[in-house]
């Protein structure tokens, strides 16, 4: 393959620069540890591993979100099997029963800094259902608000062929969506993504720096994973494209280099930084406003319309006058001013039934009105985007 075209070479060094900086002031971070590292070929965790970088997560300033594989190699330890298993349901219980030595392994580490871990399992069906999505979402940014980091792995026990994730450098990518991290970290046992496998061709070079769109990249990561590794770099750099839709950049870097988290986001040229080409406010608001179908309307009242417009507000129930069509929470709704114009439209937290019954009230009244509460707002402002243009000048 191409041993010296380094995808970087077509940057410069600015480039690369001004983006290694960018990085220094991350917020929310997802780390995603592989097999390939967290496993000693197939012997089980290395729980020895894991404790530099617990401390150096714990010592960050973002609020960190683990994804964590190693559950299968786990499990085939604890069963005695030397070869993982080509049977799904075979797959499944190892690593149900790896799970339990995973989680423990990392709130074992997590411990020692007085940190309470959280564990959770997704599969696909769980992201890609408006509503779970946005429970998924809310847990996660909750756990994270509450000084606890979630671990999180594939539900591999539920997911079918079907809504299986099939590797965890996807499950981060789509994680890093859902929290909206500033930074998606792959740790592996490599030191970044080169030009060819390093493992077969001793004269690939490292990556430093490209977009994650660049097509270039693509024939540089054909090579299979590891022993235990699922997809390689292929599902490395597939993954960097997926962060990058909703405007996160990928850092993909060897978890075995001394002190690399603190590094990567001390703006050091540490592995391959894949950069998005997008901002990534506007990237989430771009997939709000053309992805979703509109199942509802709501009509606002004239200081609804105002806050929203001017201030980039949240929509409260307070300014809501009327509520039309049939929703679930989790759905598309149309944000309409009192002469039928479109103002923005959102994923709303009350199905329409709950909708009408808090609409027009004070979000301090809902729990008197339903019993319980989703959120204090209707629509929060993450989930609102403005469509009307005249209306952003009013
Ligand atoms: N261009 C490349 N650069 C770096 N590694 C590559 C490349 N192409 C293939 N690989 C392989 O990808 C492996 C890492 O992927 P994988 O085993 O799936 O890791 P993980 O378990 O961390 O997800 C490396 O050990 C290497 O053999
Ligand atoms: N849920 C599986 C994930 C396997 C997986 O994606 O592995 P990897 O490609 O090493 O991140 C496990 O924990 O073993």
């Amino acid at each position: 393959m191409r041993p010296d075209s380094s995808a970087s070479a077509r940057y410069s060094v600015e480039q690369s620069r001004e983006a290694r900086a960018g990085l220094v002031g991350a917020q929310r971070v997802v780390v995603k540890i592989g097999s390939a590292l967290l496993t000693r070929d197939g012997a089980g965790l290395d729980r020895e591993a894991l404790a530099p970088w617990v401390d150096q997560m714990n010592a960050l300033d973002p609020s960190v979100v683990v994804v964590s594989s190693g559950s299968v190699a786990e499990g085939m330890l604890r069963l005695g099997w030397k070869t993982r298993p080509q049977q799904l349901h075979e797959l499944q219980a190892a690593a149900a029963i790896g799970q339990m030595g995973l989680a423990q392994a990392w709130e074992t580490e997590f411990k020692r800094h007085n940190r309470l871990t959280a564990q959770v399992l997704l599969t696909h069906d769980d992201l890609s259902n408006r509503r779970r999505y946005l429970n998924a979402r809310t847990t996660l940014r909750t756990l994270t608000r509450l000084g606890v980091t979630p671990v999180i792995n594939e539900n591999d026990t539920t997911a079918t062929d079907e809504i299986r994730f099939g590797d965890n450098d996807r499950l981060a990518a789509l994680v890093a969506n859902l929290v909206e991290a500033d930074l998606l970290i792959i740790l592996t046992d490599q030191l970044g993504m080169f030009t060819d496998n390093p493992n077969t061709n001793p004269n690939a070079s490292l990556i430093s720096f490209a977009h994650a769109s660049d097509t270039g990249l693509d024939a540089m990561v054909t090579g299979p994973g590891g022993l235990l590794g699922r997809g390689g770099m292929q599902t490395k750099l597939a993954a960097a494209r997926l962060a990058a839709r909703s405007g996160t950049s990928t850092v993909i870097a060897s978890g075995r280099v001394d002190r690399v988290l603190e590094r990567v986001l001390a703006g050091e040229e540490i592995g391959s930084l894949l950069v998005s080409d997008k901002e990534r406010l506007l990237a989430r608001k771009q997939w709000l406003a053309g992805h979703l179908q509109t199942r509802g309307k709501l009509t606002l009242d004239a200081g609804a319309v105002r806050v929203l417009v001017e201030q980039g507000r949240s929509l409260l129930a307070v300014g809501v006058s009327k509520v039309q069509g049939t929703f679930d929470s989790g759905d598309m709704v149309l944000c309409c001013n009192e002469q039928g114009a479109e103002i923005a439209r959102g994923l709303i937290n009350y199905s329409s039934a709950e909708a009408t019954k808090i609409a027009g009230h004070s979000s301090a009244k809902i729990a008197e009105l339903l019993g319980y509460t989703y959120a204090p707002e209707l629509i929060h402002r993450d989930n609102l985007v403005l469509t009307d243009i005249s209306a952003q000048t009013l």
